[in-house]
């Protein structure tokens, strides 16, 4: 299993930094968020610092995790540790002949993205505070219970859940989030790391910080 640090920098304008493989890699040419695989005691942090520097010129200044999802490709089994900032400096430089830009999440990318980060990409653009403007629609007595999120823009489908084999079953389902009870936080985590993008319910809006430091990716303030 190799460890990877995958970064979602987002601009002040909502777009988010992608860009292609350079030669020589598997997966050539196909677009992905920019990253590379950690190198010995190194945390996810200072990894994506490190490689946003070599492959970009990029600063990272802060990040936080958001989720944890893992892949079997021919080439690797990689877990990867998605992480989010909008604290950065610099303009990205394509240092090893590849090619980026700033994408709006309507947006495509002049190639193809690598498999893993087609349905993630349109996450990317999940506010950091859930807005309950939502639909409820229970769908059956045992299974989960779904929240659908609308806007105009972006479509995510998320769901409430209070159980480890709940949050399991809505990664199994490609839900984009999930939202908890803040007691049920920590037990809901594998390995100390959320397995999708998820929201903490009631959570007063001061504590933004303190969840997103645990991997909360937002949270909906208390009414
Ligand atoms: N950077 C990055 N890697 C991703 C994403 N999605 C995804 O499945 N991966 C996979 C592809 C690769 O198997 C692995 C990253 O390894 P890599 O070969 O790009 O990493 P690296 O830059 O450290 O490589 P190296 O040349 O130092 O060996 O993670 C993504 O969005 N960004």
């Amino acid at each position: 299993m190799v460890d990877v640090a995958v970064g979602v920098l987002i601009r002040e304008d909502g777009r988010v930094l992608l860009s292609s493989r350079p030669e020589g890699k598997p997966y050539a040419g196909y677009w992905e968020f920019p990253g590379g695989k950690l190198e010995a005691d190194e945390t996810v942090h200072d990894a994506l610092a490190r490689e946003l520097r070599e492959e970009l010129g990029l600063e990272l200044l802060d990040s936080t995790p958001w989720f944890v999802t893992e892949h079997r490709y021919e080439h690797a089994h990689v877990r990867l540790h998605f992480r989010r900032s909008h604290h950065f400096k610099g303009t990205p430089e394509c240092r090893e002949g590849q090619q980026c830009g700033w994408f709006a999440s309507n947006e495509r990318t002049p190639g193809l993205l690598l498999p893993v980060d087609q349905a993630i990409v349109n996450r990317a653009s999940l506010p950091e505070v859930f807005d309950d403007r939502t639909d409820t629609l229970t769908l059956s007595r045992t299974a989960l219970q779904a929240t659908v999120v609308r806007d105009r823009k972006a479509r995510w489908v998320g769901a409430r859940v209070e159980t480890l084999d709940d949050v399991l079953k809505a990664v199994a389902m490609a839900f984009d989030f999930v939202i908890v009870e803040p007691e049920n936080f920590d037990a809901l985590l594998v390995d100390g790391e959320p397995r999708i993008p998820t929201y903490v319910n009631r959570a007063p809006a001061a504590d933004l910080e303190k969840w997103q430091k645990k991997g909360a990716h937002g949270v909906k303030p208390e009414a």
